[in-house]
């Protein structure tokens, strides 16, 4: 493509031939496919712009027009719509006229024709200026320079708002909307003073009253009189992209300036900020967009401050994260219910460790070990959000998203450079919704290409393990140091025994150029948010209730207390408000949702997912690409 436009650069336009442009085009869209060809991102949009049917048609028009500029163009007269009159006026002078004359009349009164002579003698007398009315001498000195500002309206708003000031009750242009009416006419501008609109003096009146002037009027002209702003503000128009990090509804916020102007938004949206020149009140549009006009959000500071005095509001709460599922009374209760199954102890469970383990070996022709799918590993996860105690921990001191944090998190559009560590890819969920089975199938697919991080115990190996293959196995003050030292991502105890995963296990897989594939619970979502881990989150929803018990008719889960158990109501329940809480709590942060309902779609999503977690462009913490300047 650099050599086609080079050509062009070395080679004026005027001289370019008959067909120069089409060459020109002809040769960077062969350029362009094939970059297609090589998969460059982007080159495809490219060519299938570079051949759009009316691109073709312009340099057509382009070339013609080249054409005909060659031939230095005058008018024949620089009156033909004066010619064209007085033909109309001529044909229906005539006695009985023919039929070629009732055509040419038809055609002349065509008002596409006589806007184009129109045109033709507007450019034939170079008459380009319009003319504007005489000075008047007796302008006094000190008269205020006046704008009359006319809009056309189509049902849309006007696109921007007004306030009042208090002490003289002048009316002025808060702010304009950017994209909107009033912006896009280039005509208002926040600060400038309204005078009257449509003819109505509107100093002194209330800004509702205003509005309700303009929106007498819900299609057609406005007008506006204004005494324009003399000195504008430097805008200050930083395209800056966040994660919002809170939901948000103008309509329920009593304080918005215009509520018809705010943006409604959801925890996780990505939002464009368009405009921060107000200290309070941002404008914003949310992506993918496909509308001009942005819309009134709160800026940090205010939307810190509303959640501030909503979370003050509340009653209080001891610790309102995910940890307080279930009281240890409830567990009790589980536990009778469950009577007629079997009962497992730390031997069933380890056997059913060992099963899986031997199910692992067995199952994979090149020996490659899975490593990552302990079964005491997980329960001591699910005994950290099952009790109120809390017994599993992670390394980031802030494990529940505040809502005293920022409420927007700045993103960047970050593609992996091939050659760089692939990104941590984490599955989280609600317990028994499927999250281990399809960890377990992505990395059955391809265990060359897909692993899971090695965990630490302080337990001593089984006659069966080996050090490094299972767990590593390591003491009771390793371990505590390496708490100390922040070393996991996710640790806890069951049965006495520490379990967790630390940095350098997931390191490793990332190191050795695998694709490190982890399960976590929700607590741990900071903690893989690393500019090393970069982790691509990917939560897994339970299906309906009705789906739920559909597809899970021939599947087991395993509960604190029972290995492998049909599936009961109550599972199903407890499914689904986990996975509400979950939602609720830390939606904010998955880059992608899968409804685990038929286990061989979900298994496609994911690998979809994963590959372009790898492969495209997504949106990532800015902080994980350069430092945040405060
Ligand atoms: N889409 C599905 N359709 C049918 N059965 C499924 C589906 N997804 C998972 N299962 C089955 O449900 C059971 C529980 O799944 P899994 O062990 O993966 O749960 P989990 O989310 O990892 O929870 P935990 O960590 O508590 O074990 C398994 O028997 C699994 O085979």
């Amino acid at each position: 493509m650099r050599q086609a436009v080079a050509a062009q650069v070395l080679t004026p336009h005027c001289e370019l031939g008959e067909h120069g442009l089409r060459q020109i085009l002809t040769d960077v869209i062969e350029e362009v496919r094939q970059s297609v060809n090589q998969d460059i991102d982007g080159a495809e949009v490219l060519h299938c712009l570079l051949n759009a049917p009316w691109l073709q048609s312009l340099i057509k028009v382009y070339e013609c027009l080249q054409r005909f500029l060659r031939g230095s163009p005058a008018p024949a007269l620089d009156y033909a719509s004066g010619l064209s009159l007085q033909l109309l006026i001529d044909i229906r002078a005539l006695p009985g006229c023919s039929e070629e004359a009732k055509e040419l009349y038809r055609i002349l009164r065509q008002p596409h024709l006589q806007a184009l002579l129109s045109a033709h003698d507007t450019v034939a007398q170079k008459d380009y200026e319009p003319v504007l009315p005489p000075m008047p001498d007796d302008l006094p000195d000190e008269e205020e320079a006046t704008r009359i500002v006319c809009l056309v309206k189509n049902k849309q708003p006007l696109g921007a708002t007004i306030k009042r000031n208090e002490t003289t009750g002048e009316i002025f242009v808060a702010r304009v909307i950017h994209g909107g009416l009033a912006d896009r006419s280039g005509l208002l501008h926040a600060g400038d003073r309204i005078i009257e609109v449509n003819g109505f003096p509107v100093d002194g009146m209330e800004p509702e009253q205003v509005i309700q002037v303009v929106q007498v009027r819900s299609q057609g002209t406005i007008m506006f009189k204004v005494i324009p702003i003399t000195e504008r503000p430097v805008h200050n128009q930083t395209m800056l992209y966040v994660r919002a990090m809170a939901d948000y509804s103008p309509q329920q916020d009593p304080s918005i300036p215009c509520a018809d102007a705010g943006m409604s938004f959801r925890k996780g949206d990505v939002l464009e900020i368009v405009d921060q020149t107000d200290a309070l009140w941002w404008q914003a549009k949310k992506l993918p967009s496909n509308t001009a006009c942005a819309g009134l959000i709160p800026s940090t500071n205010l939307l810190k401050r509303k959640q501030r005095d909503f979370w003050w509001s509340q009653p209080y709460q001891p610790h309102a994260c995910l940890h307080t599922l279930s009281t240890v009374e409830e567990e009790e209760d589980m536990m009778a219910i469950d009577d007629k199954c079997v009962e497992a102890d730390e031997e069933a469970f380890e056997s059913e460790e060992l099963r899986e383990d031997e199910d692992h070996f067995c199952s994979n022709a090149e020996g490659i070990y899975l490593v990552g799918f302990r079964r005491s590993m997980r329960l001591c996860r699910r005994r950290s959000h099952s009790t109120t105690q809390p017994s599993c921990h992670i390394r980031c001191p802030s494990s529940c998203f505040s809502a005293l944090n920022s409420p927007y998190e700045e993103v960047v559009r970050y593609q992996r450079h091939p050659q760089d560590a692939h990104r941590l890819i984490v599955l989280l969920g609600a317990s028994g919704v499927g999250v281990n089975e399809l960890r377990r199938r992505l990395i059955d697919i391809n265990p060359n290409i897909f692993q899971g991080a090695l965990p630490h115990t302080t337990r001593a190996p089984r006659g069966y393990e080996e050090a490094g293959r299972e767990y590593n196995f390591i003491s009771r003050e390793l371990f505590d140091h390496m708490i100390y030292n922040n070393r996991f991502l996710e640790y806890g105890e069951y049965k006495g025994s520490l379990y967790g995963t630390s940095v350098e296990s997931v390191r490793d897989v990332l190191n050795s150029g695998k694709i490190c594939v982890m399960d976590i619970e929700p607590n741990a979502i900071q903690a893989v948010r690393t500019h090393e881990l970069k982790a691509y989150i990917i939560y897994v929803k339970p299906p309906p209730q009705e789906r739920l018990k559909e597809t899970r008719q021939d599947s087991y889960i395993t509960t604190n207390y029972y290995v492998n158990r049909p599936f009961k109501d109550e599972d199903f329940q407890e499914i689904e408000e986990a996975a509400r809480k979950i939602e609720s709590h830390f939606c904010q942060f998955f880059d992608l949702v899968i409804v685990n309902d038929e286990l061989q779609d979900s298994c496609v999503q994911m690998l979809t997912a994963v590959r372009k977690a790898q492969d495209e462009p997504q949106w990532v913490p800015a902080s994980w690409i350069r430092p945040i300047t405060t």
